[in-house]
């Protein structure tokens, strides 16, 4: 039986109904966008950071990184939406979806690192919150490990890889206005190149067609030689 302090797990997916803004869960298009925020971290490496990744998936930002004290996404987003044990910080982890969560949460990190190539220049090296300095233990695991020592892809660091099918891309308006006026234009050449072949195998057949005019006038031609000549005398 799952319990927990409180007794057995409690959920109220969306039943957060002082906060609309956390009655839904994160769309894959908010981790496609999530994916693109390039940058680890910004000052000051903390829940108010604007344009980090790492506060990004962690949820305190929009999904495309800009930070909103009004927002709540991705992996935030899923726990302030489950609501009750899963929604409580002190408690989350009894909830069992915990670990399907926070798996996928490094899954996204992952993917990150690989997209990115990312190397631990980009971690903060100080003024970060006690913790989570580049060189600092990982609070509260035991035994100690560094950020620097988990800043590493999971078949590196953890022997297995995520499989995952990232969302695709969806295109934005001037994408979309690019990809209208590109074939906008091929469609204007393609009505090109067909009429001028059209026209070039009109006028080829009419050159065909020439030799028997001239056949014609050439017959013409003889006859009219031919004839007799009215200013000779026929005597
Ligand atoms: O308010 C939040 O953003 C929030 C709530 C919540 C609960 C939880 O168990 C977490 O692990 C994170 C979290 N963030």
């Amino acid at each position: 039986k799952l319990c927990t302090e409180g007794g057995p797990i409690r959920r109220n997916p969306a039943g957060n109904v002082g906060r609309p803004a956390v009655q839904r869960l994160p769309e894959p298009q908010d981790v496609t966008q999530c994916l693109e925020v390039r940058v680890f971290d910004t000052p000051p490496f903390y829940s108010n950071s604007t344009d980090s990744f790492r506060n990004t998936v962690e949820g305190y930002s929009a999904p495309t990184g800009k930070y909103d004290p009004a927002v709540r996404s991705l992996h935030n987003l899923a726990h302030l939406f489950l609501n009750g044990t899963g929604g409580q910080t002190h408690l989350s982890p009894n909830d069992p979806i915990f670990v399907l969560l926070h798996t996928f949460t490094d899954a996204v990190f992952d993917e990150w690192l690989r997209r990115y190539n990312a190397d631990i220049s980009t971690f903060p090296l100080e003024n970060a919150p006690i913790g989570h300095n580049r060189q600092y233990n990982m609070v509260p695991f035991w035994p100690p490990v560094t950020n620097t020592e988990m800043f590493v892809t999971a078949p590196d660091n953890l022997g297995y890889a995520y499989e995952v099918q990232w969302p695709g891309q969806e295109f934005t308006v001037s994408e979309i206005i690019t990809i209208a006026v590109v074939a906008a234009l091929l469609l204007v050449a393609a009505i090109f190149g067909v009429a001028s072949c059209l026209i070039r195998s009109r006028s080829t057949k009419n050159e065909a067609n020439q030799p028997l005019l001239t056949d014609h006038y050439q017959r013409y031609a003889e006859d009219y030689e031919e004839l007799p000549n009215p200013n000779h005398s026929m005597v």
